[in-house]
């Protein structure tokens, strides 16, 4: 039987280099030799990309109530499981994904405010006990990830999604949600200091992982 695929997932707030890093994370896997996924959520499918449009969309004349918007996230990571994540592990290939579940405790958890306890349930329907053997957590202060995020926007022309238009509490909040996933479970999630010259978050990030690669062989 074909040994099951690792899966790994990036989780952090806007800005703080995920894109940049996942590239780094699949190019190491790749070079060891795995077959790698690399995806995202929401989205990762045609139909789970619908979604994600449907959760980013600002539409200003009707605001997304924010459960509805926690079902859509589950509706997206339920098709992105089935038809991509699922099947990759299944053939031994390694998945590399940008945000998990990690990303619903904080942004629909912390962010929004919605009870935790309803998010573990959604997560035990859809995942059903499915969770990540790895997550690295890129951590910085949100002053200073929003300056890289502005000059990203700037540069690229683009304009603000739906989340990337909320407010600074808002994302101090994430960011709070998202340590305190990782103080409760620090055999799973890695937490690294992103706020640091690209060239010490890659050797950080590479450390954690190979020191994790180690563990599993
Ligand atoms: N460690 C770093 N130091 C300085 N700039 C960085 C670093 N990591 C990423 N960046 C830059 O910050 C911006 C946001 O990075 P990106 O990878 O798109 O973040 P995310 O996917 O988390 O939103 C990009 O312009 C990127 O080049
Ligand atoms: C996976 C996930 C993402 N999101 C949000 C966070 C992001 O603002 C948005 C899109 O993710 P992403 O494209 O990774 O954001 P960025 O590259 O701008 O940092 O979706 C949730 O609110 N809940 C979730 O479960």
């Amino acid at each position: 039987m074909t040994e099951r695929g690792r899966f790994i997932t990036l989780e952090g707030g806007e800005g703080v280099g995920k894109s940049t890093n996942l590239a780094l994370v699949v190019e190491h896997l790749r070079a060891c030799g795995h077959e790698v996924v690399a995806t995202r959520e929401p989205g990762g499918t045609p139909r789970a990309e619908d979604i994600r449009r449907l959760l980013l969309d600002p539409v200003e004349e009707e605001p997304l109530d924010p459960d509805a918007e926690l079902l859509l996230v589950f509706a997206a990571r339920a098709q992105h499981l089935a038809r991509v994540v699922k099947p990759a592990l299944a053939r031994g290939a390694w998945v590399v994904c940008d945000r998990f579940t990690d990303a619903t405790y904080a942004y629909q958890g912390g962010g929004r405010g919605i009870d935790t306890a309803r998010i573990a349930e959604l997560e035990a329907f859809v995942q059903r006990g499915l969770e990540p053997d790895l997550t690295l957590l890129l951590d910085m202060s949100m002053d200073a990830a929003q300056r890289r995020l502005d000059s990203r926007l700037e540069g690229q022309g683009e304009a603000r999604d739906r989340f990337e238009r909320e407010r600074g509490d808002f994302f101090e909040a994430v960011r709070r949600a998202y340590l305190a996933r990782a103080e409760a479970a620090p055999e799973r999630v890695a937490v690294i200091d992103a706020g640091a010259g690209l060239d010490e978050v890659k050797a950080e990030l590479l450390a954690r992982l190979d020191a994790r690669m180690d563990a599993w062989r």
